[in-house]
């Protein structure tokens, strides 16, 4: 890993500089290949993040009083630099977080294409006149909330650092950054690329895990919290966020369904379970569809497909360029995988690929499992109900198109969906009636920026990556002028 670029600072980063933890707490991160280790990185108790939170508000008034082209120049900048750095960076996500290095060369190219997406918008944060006749006007506009908490998941490290902040800053917010304690290093390497970028204060990162990100989102002085992360990180976010009435946005996890229907064309529906499930990032994406519910009279032939383009996912060295496949975040995540994989044998799944953990000649200490598969899952068993952040697929059989939406429905999270049918009329009908707040039909994966994502049900709360993700961190005041 020589030609890692490690950040130098390892610290805190509030009010324009860096902090050594109040208590000393340290952690070591390691690659989840190699088993390497990165060095020891700061800890925030909830003590630095009061520190960090204060160095927020204090910054408030000046960034929300900076002229919104203003703002939107130093996003831009902040794209331009992780463009420039693009390949140090992923590298460094690859090495740390256990995704394949070309995977997370895009992650940075979508953290960059949120910072200038939103910088493009400032000028949308408009409000309204409302008539009142000739003696009045009446009119809205749309103000900043103040200090804003972001706390990010570890699976797309950078990615979120860079899109999550955009939009809030943009809006005239100050942000707190608080990294998922797994893979904090793309992070403080980000933000030692953007010192003087933004005014002291404006933009803070403060590593840590629950006792920093508690303190961030029950604190009386932080506006709103955004999470991304678990349901019950988000119930536990929103209880504390409860404490001070603030809002929250979350996006948290899913079961999400793929239904195919028997019309589809066997091979593009096969490639777009496999990619549905982001085998590359071992199913560490909160939108991976963990349920294929395939049509009784195409079963056999797509899951013979599917198995046969498993073929493409080998698990490797996140940081080599050929590698397909990643590694799991931490041990813990490879045996609570291996633990499902267990309960789908012994629940009477049939294992049709993977199964256990995958081999790696030099790589033995990595948290590598094989792209598994089960066949004739049904809706009761524990593979099609919890979300196991992981490379299991689970493959279910349909014929009557209500149980399939039944099915589909019968979760507690509710963040996509893919359908896949030639016949549209269907294939409208059936988004209509899907529980998730983000359908894809005949595709299955990528996200685009304008278009909000987002979930229902206990998938979280809010709406990101579109216009009404910037508006939610602003509020409404009504302003009414007496003319007579
Ligand atoms: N919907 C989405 O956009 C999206 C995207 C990626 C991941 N996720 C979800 O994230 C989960 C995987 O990530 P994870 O294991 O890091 O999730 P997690 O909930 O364990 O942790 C997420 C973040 O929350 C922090 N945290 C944990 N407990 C907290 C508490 N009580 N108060 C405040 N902060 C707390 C963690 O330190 C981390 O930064 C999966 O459920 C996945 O579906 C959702």
């Amino acid at each position: 890993m020589s030609t890692l670029t490690l950040p130098k600072n390892r610290d805190l980063y509030y009010g324009g500089a860096w902090h050594a933890p109040k208590d000393g707490q340290t952690r070591q991160t390691a690659s989840p290949a190699t088993g390497e280790r990165f060095g020891p990185v700061a800890v925030g108790s909830g003590e630095d993040m009061a520190q960090a939170i204060a160095a927020a508000k204090a910054a408030f008034r000046g960034w929300r009083d900076t002229p919104p082209r203003h703002r939107a120049a130093a996003l831009k900048i902040a794209a331009r630099i992780l463009r420039e750095n693009k390949a140090e960076l992923a590298k460094l996500d690859a090495a740390e977080s256990g995704n394949p290095v070309s995977a997370m060369l895009k992650d940075v190219d979508m953290a960059a294409d949120g910072l200038d997406f939103f910088a493009g918008l400032v000028t949308e944060i408009k409000g309204e006149s409302i008539p009142m006749g000739p003696d009045a006007v009446n009119f809205t506009q749309r103000e900043p909330l103040g200090v804003v908490g972001r706390i990010i998941a570890y699976n797309h490290p950078l990615m979120f650092c860079g899109a999550k902040m955009a939009a809030p800053l943009a809006a005239g917010n100050t942000v707190i950054i608080k990294p998922a304690e797994q893979a904090p290093l793309s992070v403080l390497r980000f933000f030692e690329l953007l010192e003087g970028v933004f005014p002291p204060g404006v933009l803070n990162c403060v590593n840590g895990g629950v006792e920093a990100g508690k303190v961030l989102a029950g604190h009386p002085d932080v506006a709103m919290v955004g999470l991304i992360g678990s349901v019950p990180t988000g119930r536990a976010v929103m209880a504390e966020a409860a404490k001070t009435v603030k809002p929250v946005m979350l996006e948290l996890g899913g079961k999400n369904a793929l239904i195919a229907c028997a019309d589809v064309d066997i091979d593009k529906v096969a490639q777009g379970i496999v990619a549905g499930m982001n085998f590359s990032w071992c199913g560490q994406s909160c939108g991976s569809t963990s349920r294929a519910l395939i049509h009784a009279e195409i079963y056999d032939a797509v899951i013979a497909r599917v198995v046969e383009k498993l073929a493409a996912f080998r698990p490797g060295d996140p940081t080599d360029p050929q590698t397909t496949m990643g590694a799991l975040i931490s041990r813990a995540q490879y045996e609570k995988v291996l633990r499902y994989i267990e309960i789908g044998k012994t629940e009477g799944a049939r294992l049709v690929a993977g199964g256990g953990p995958a081999d790696v000649a030099g790589l033995e200490k990595g948290n590598f499992v094989a792209p598994t598969i089960f066949a004739d899952v049904t809706p009761d068993m524990t593979i099609a109900r919890e979300e196991i952040f992981g490379p299991v697929l689970s493959i279910l059989k349909w014929t009557d198109e209500d149980k399939a939406i039944e099915i589909t429905n019968s979760v507690e999270y509710g963040l996509t969906c893919s359908i896949w049918t030639r016949d549209l009329v269907r294939a409208h009908r059936m988004a209509q009636r899907a529980d998730a707040g983000f359908v894809w039909i005949n595709k299955a994966g990528p996200h685009f920026l304008g278009a909000p994502f987002g979930g229902v049900k206990q998938s979280g709360i809010g709406r990101e990556e579109c216009l009404g993700e910037m508006l939610s961190f602003t509020r409404e005041k009504n302003i009414h002028i007496a003319l007579d």
